[in-house]
């Protein structure tokens, strides 16, 4: 299962994090964010790193040239967008990025959210699921109604989200069956600062229910 830790600002946490198991780091490029970071914050991160893991900068409603400067400037190896971004767009993103992953983020509101994941599938590598806020884009800890999805089996890989803790990600995966969990504000003391005991005990929780 790949567990992606989003919203690392500090070097030391995102090596330590990557040392303990994460699969992914998630980088907030979003201006509006408490955990935004520059690409040169985001590459002083990543070389910072003692193990391979993947690195994916979170976008919303970015235009390309900017992405693709942030993916270049930055070292990342996948992209997620997390605003309202259409398939003509992830196709278009496609063509300047082929070998970078391209994550379309939707925020489930109603079950038809299910069915507008299903017709990105074809245009990106991997789908995330998150919880709908008036709002907020994202990092607003608001757990999704998780019977929504319960039905929801697709054949293409995607990241639960929204609201995960090591509390509850148990009950999340008895439940429902995600190729990646993807947590931020439920690791952490406050916006941007990681709680490395937090994600030790979500790390040991998930490899628990995996062995
Ligand atoms: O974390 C943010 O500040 C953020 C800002 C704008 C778009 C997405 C953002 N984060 C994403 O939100 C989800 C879930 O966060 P949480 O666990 O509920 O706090 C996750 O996919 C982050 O990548």
């Amino acid at each position: 299962m790949r567990v992606k830790i989003c919203g690392i600002t500090k070097p030391d946490q995102g090596n330590a994090i990557a040392k303990l198991g994460a699969t992914a780091l998630g980088f907030i490029s979003v201006p509006s964010s408490p955990r935004y970071v520059t690409s040169a914050q985001i590459r002083s991160i990543v070389e910072n790193l003692q193990v391979s893991v993947d690195r994916i900068g979170v976008f919303a409603n970015s235009n390309i040239e900017d992405i693709c400067q942030i993916v270049d400037e930055a070292n990342l190896s996948a992209v997620q967008l997390h605003g309202s971004e259409s398939i003509e767009f992830c196709t278009q993103l496609r063509q300047f990025l082929p070998k970078i992953e391209i994550i379309k983020a939707l925020r489930v509101k109603t079950p038809e959210s299910l069915k507008e994941a299903d017709t990105y599938a074809s245009y990106v590598d991997t789908l995330l699921l998150d919880a709908y806020h008036p709002q907020q884009l994202g990092g607003t800890g608001i757990t999704l109604d998780w019977k929504t999805l319960e039905k929801f089996h697709p054949r293409y890989p995607w990241f639960l989200a929204g609201g995960l803790t090591p509390s509850n990600i148990l009950d999340a995966l008895k439940l429902l069956q995600p190729t990646g969990i993807d947590l931020s504000s439920g690791v952490e003391r406050y916006p941007g600062d990681k709680d490395l005991d937090k994600v030790a005990l979500l790390l040991e929780r998930v490899r628990f229910l995996n062995q």
